[in-house]
This record gives C-alpha cells, sequence and structure tokens, in this order.
C-alpha cells in the first residue's frame, strides 16, 4: 500500500482493555540464529536475538522494519516453521492455548497438529506454496478444515464457497488446480485457508504484498473483519508503513535482530522515540509535503558478525560512547511505550 499513510482508529482502546487483558502470545527472550559450516568455517548470523513482546487477545500486533532486519525469522521462529540452519538457541514462545510448551517447535508433533488451523494458521510469505499442486483447491481445504469444522461434504463446501466470497473469489476456483491461478488469486486462497476456521491467533508475513491495491485492501479488510468477529489476534509483518497505520493497534520496531521500540501504532506515527523509528517515520510521504526525504547514512549491520552494543549505533545521530558498549534495555519510556535507547532513556543500562 503505497503513498501518503492514514491512521486506522484502533479496535481496541489500547491504553485501557487491550492493556490489561492477558497475552495470547507471549514471546521471551528469543533467539534465533542460522548456523552453518562451509569448508570448515562455521558461520552464526544471529537474525533473532532477544526478542521480547506479547500480543493481547483482540488486538493486531505489526512487526516492522528493514529487509534483513529479522522479521521473517522471527515469526517462523514464532511458527514453530524452523529448518537447518536455523536454530532456537534461547527463549521461549507461549500460546495461551498451548500451555506447558516453551513454543511450537518445542512441541509433539501431535500437540502441533492439534493447535494448527484451529487455534494458529500462518500465511507465509509466498505462501501459496502450501496448496498441493497435484491436488484441487477443495482438496487442501477439505483436508485442513473440514476435520475441525465438522458438517456434511455439501455443508462444508458451501461454507468454503461463503468465505471465499470475502476475498472476491470465485466458486469456480474450488475446482481448480493451483497452477491454474494467478499468484494473486492463490495467496487469496491460502489467507481464505488460514482464516476459515476462524483461529485464536493468525500470523502473516506479507501476506499482501504480491497483491494489486484494491485486492490488498479487500484482503486486509477481511482479516480486520475476521479479527474483529473473533476477537482473535493477529501478528501482521510487512515493511510497508502504510499498511500498519491502516491496521495495526500496536507497532513493534525491529532493527539488527532486535525490537528496538513498540507502542500503540498511532503513538509510534506521532510520536516515535528511537532515532531509527523517527527515519523510519519521517521518511514516508506525507500529502502536500514534496521535501525531499533524507536516506539513513551507512549499511544495515551484517548479523554474523553484528555492532557491539546497540546495533544501530554506527548510524545514529544521538550516538554516544556507552551506545557502542553497552545493549540497551527495553524500558517502558511511556505508558505502554518501550523503547530500547540510551539517548531516551539515559542511565537505563546501569
Ligand atoms: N537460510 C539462511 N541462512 C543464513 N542466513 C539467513 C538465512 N535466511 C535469512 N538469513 C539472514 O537472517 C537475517 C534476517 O533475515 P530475515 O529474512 O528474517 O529478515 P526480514 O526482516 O524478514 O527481511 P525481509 O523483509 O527482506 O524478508 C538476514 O541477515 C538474513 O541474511
Amino acid at each position: 500500500m503505497s503513498g501518503p499513510v492514514a491512521l486506522h482508529t484502533p479496535t481496541t482502546p489500547v491504553a485501557g482493555a487491550a492493556l490489561a487483558s492477558d497475552p495470547v502470545l507471549r514471546v521471551n527472550d528469543i533467539q534465533a540464529h542460522f548456523r552453518t559450516q562451509h569448508f570448515g568455517v562455521s558461520r552464526e548470523v544471529r537474525a533473532v536475538d532477544g526478542v521480547t513482546f506479547d500480543v493481547r487477545r483482540n488486538e493486531i500486533y505489526g512487526l516492522a522494519g528493514e529487509s534483513s532486519s529479522g522479521k521473517t525469522t522471527l515469526i517462523k521462529t514464532i511458527a514453530g516453521a524452523i529448518k537447518p540452519p536455523l536454530q532456537v538457541v534461547g527463549g521461549s514462545v507461549q500460546f495461551s492455548f498451548m500451555p506447558g510448551y516453551p513454543g511450537l517447535h518445542a512441541a509433539p508433533a501431535a500437540e502441533v497438529e492439534r493447535v494448527r488451523w484451529r487455534h494458529l494458521s500462518y500465511v507465509m510469505q509466498g505462501s501459496m506454496n502450501v496448496l498441493n499442486p497435484m491436488r484441487r483447491v477443495i482438496s487442501t481445504f477439505q483436508d485442513f478444515a473440514w476435520r475441525h469444522l465438522g458438517g456434511s461434504r455439501k455443508q462444508f463446501e458451501e461454507r468454503v464457497v461463503a468465505h471465499l466470497a470475502r476475498v472476491r473469489l470465485d466458486p469456480a476456483v474450488l475446482r481448480a488446480y493451483p497452477h491454474e491461478l494467478s499468484g494473486g488469486m492463490r495467496q487469496r486462497v491460502t489467507i481464505a485457508l488460514a482464516t476459515i476456521c476462524k483461529p485464536d491467533f493468525i500470523i502473516a508475513d506479507e501476506p499482501t504484498t504480491a497483491l494489486d491495491v484494491i485486492v490488498q485492501k479487500d484482503v486486509l479488510g477481511m482479516i480486520r473483519s475476521i479479527q474483529q468477529e473473533m476477537g482473535s489476534s493477529v501478528l501482521f509483518v510487512t515493511h510497508d508503513m502504510g499498511v500498519h497505520a491502516h491496521l495495526t493497534d500496536r507497532l513493534g520496531i525491529m532493527y539488527g535482530g532486535r525490537l528496538v521500540e513498540e507502542a500503540p501504532t498511532p503513538e509510534i506515527f506521532s510520536r516515535p522515540l528511537h532515532p531509527y523509528t523517527v527515519y523510519l517515520i519521517g521518511s514516508l510521504p506525507r500529502i502536500g509535503d514534496d521535501t525531499p526525504r533524507k536516506s539513513l547514512e551507512g549499511s544495515p549491520p551484517n548479523l554474523a558478525d553484528p555492532p557491539t552494543g546497540c546495533r544501530f549505533h554506527p548510524r545514529c545521530p544521538l550516538a554516544m560512547e556507552v551506545c557502542a558498549r553497552q545493549v540497551p534495555p527495553m524500558v517502558e519510556s511511556l505508558p505502554g511505550h518501550r523503547v530500547a535507547c540510551h539517548a531516551v532513556n539515559p542511565g537505563a543500562a546501569a
């Protein structure tokens, strides 16, 4: 969603009810690294390095940050989609509907099977790959959703058809093979698949990036209406700040594998505190303002050999001596507004 951003009104009064409600997801100091060996040389990319946050019932939590900041790795870790060379090396991921396990990656297959689709669904980048190329679309819906939704075959199909209409897909899609559909249609099918069981928690990684603006608007609207209808929670990743402004209730900003700021979305836009977020918001287009935007000096950190202390310090206009030495802790600088920055929270690391 390009162009000037327009803020939506959060679903929940973020300073009130949502803040008080129990988290559905609690991520605690999670660390997930890519460990590789090439010709006897070991390499460790610290893609996610100590991230802590909660997602509450009935909220859409957004994750933003530039490319390679670790967003996808973080949500793959949360979704339990861990494949070598990625390894969880510390921390935990707890869902309220799956008590007793420090994450999907550590849960038995039967438990993952129990929660998948019904309680937790995951729309990945390019997730059309979830569709089996050898089977018609209806078969995938039957495989994943019928046992959760029950009913006769006819009732089930009617429900699928009604749900597909919400993403503007014709019932004929059900008889098609994935290769017969356009990329945008396949992406809408996977979003319908992820939402048909009305799960408690939906994880979505750039689910609308490949779609044209009109369909993107429909799909975002559908995600929000299902979330509101069911009181479910959504963890939504995109680098597109316009989408965050339109959709999310709270927003976490990632930089170099860490969370650097978190606040209700309108507050991130109106009062960014971390110098990286200030840059991110300042670089957005605004109606009637055609002054050139400043680009950020320097390049994103190499996560195989990240800067010491605050990972943003080599590019930061406010950097001080302590920034290269100490990792700034995430501190609640304002109510409900956490920031990891020595300049914003002087003395917090002492
Ligand atoms: N299979 C892999 N092996 C080694 N390093 C990887 C692998 N996949 C990702 N990385 C590295 O992990 C870091 C985080 O990447 P990640 O894809 O999570 O970032 P991102 O914020 O989601 O970026 P984008 O918005 O471009 O998807 C990057 O430094 C990336 O190069």
